[in-house]
């Protein structure tokens, strides 16, 4: 069985981050494996705290997964400081760890910041040349390439800002896009475009965690970058037009509907 590890910050209502992740790589009949790096408390109407796990308790937890079960692809979510990117970045290097992707989370849909903002320069020199990967939404793109984006031509120029820091991917996600969710691989200056209609349901409440988790179960069966995307992207559509309906804000998504329901 295949094993994907999800480094990111837990949402105890269970719509995005670590929750989201378990499911999404559960879905995928894989063994799914976490590293918390913060606790939120959250839910579908907002983020209200976050307690930051101490960098040493993130190395042990790290240790603990690296030196037992050896994931075959890692997606990292939420890393709310610099100390805790440090130490991920060196364990990721000490352990050798291929199948990399990262999620630039850095502000909730919400509108809470789940990253201080000084740790985004010692994400982009440390953690960004890991990654096989990354996948900022459109803010997070602006911030990370200092592009404001209105088009997709300007999707392309944050893209190709962005990926100097990568091993050569980044992939800008067009969620936010008004018309639309297109999302643009740029891999090796190449374009890709991932295209969808977009779905009326105010539910996508985990949309960017689900996306990266998939990429990596992805990866792991031993997928191309661009047949991951693909693969990614058809999975999440589904989870978004299956329809959960739960909550009095943005609901999450449904992880089920392509799943065995066992009976009781
Ligand atoms: N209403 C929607 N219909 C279809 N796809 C969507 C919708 N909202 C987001 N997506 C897709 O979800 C993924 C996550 O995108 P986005 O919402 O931009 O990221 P984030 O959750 O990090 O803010 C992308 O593939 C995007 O195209
Ligand atoms: C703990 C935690 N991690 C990440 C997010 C952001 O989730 P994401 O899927 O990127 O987007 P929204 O759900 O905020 O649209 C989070 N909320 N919590």
């Amino acid at each position: 069985m295949k094993k994907v590890l999800s480094i990111a910050g837990s949402d105890c209502s269970g719509g995005a981050g670590i929750q989201a992740d378990i499911k999404t790589i559960c879905a995928h009949n894989m063994y799914a494996m976490t590293a918390i790096t913060a606790l939120t408390a959250q839910n579908t109407t907002g983020v209200y705290d976050i307690v930051e796990v101490s960098p040493e308790f993130i190395a042990k937890q790290l240790d603990c997964i690296f030196q037992d079960i050896y994931p075959d692809a890692v997606k990292i979510g939420m890393v709310p400081n610099s100390e805790i990117v440090c130490v991920i970045s060196e364990k990721l290097r000490e352990y050798q760890v291929k199948n990399i992707v990262v999620d630039t989370v850095m502000v909730s849909t919400s509108g809470s910041r789940l990253m201080q903002q000084e740790a985004c320069k010692v994400m982009k020199e440390q953690l960004f040349p890991l990654g096989k990967v990354l996948t900022p939404n459109l803010f997070e793109a602006e911030v990370l390439s200092g592009i404001e984006i209105k088009s997709q031509e300007d999707m392309v120029l944050a893209a190709a800002e962005i990926g100097k820091y990568t091993q050569g991917a980044v992939l800008v996600k067009g969620g936010h896009l008004t018309q639309g969710a297109d999302d643009l691989l740029y891999e090796n200056e190449k374009e890709i475009w991932y295209c969808k209609e977009k779905i009326e349901n105010p539910n996508t409440h985990g949309t960017g965690c689900t996306l990266s988790s998939a990429i990596a179960c992805n990866l792991a069966k031993g997928y191309s970058l661009q047949e991951s995307v693909k693969n990614a992207k058809e999975y999440l559509t589904g989870a978004i037009e299956a329809g959960l309906d739960l909550g009095k804000g943005r609901g999450p998504l449904n992880h089920l509907y392509n799943t065995v329901v066992i009976k009781n």
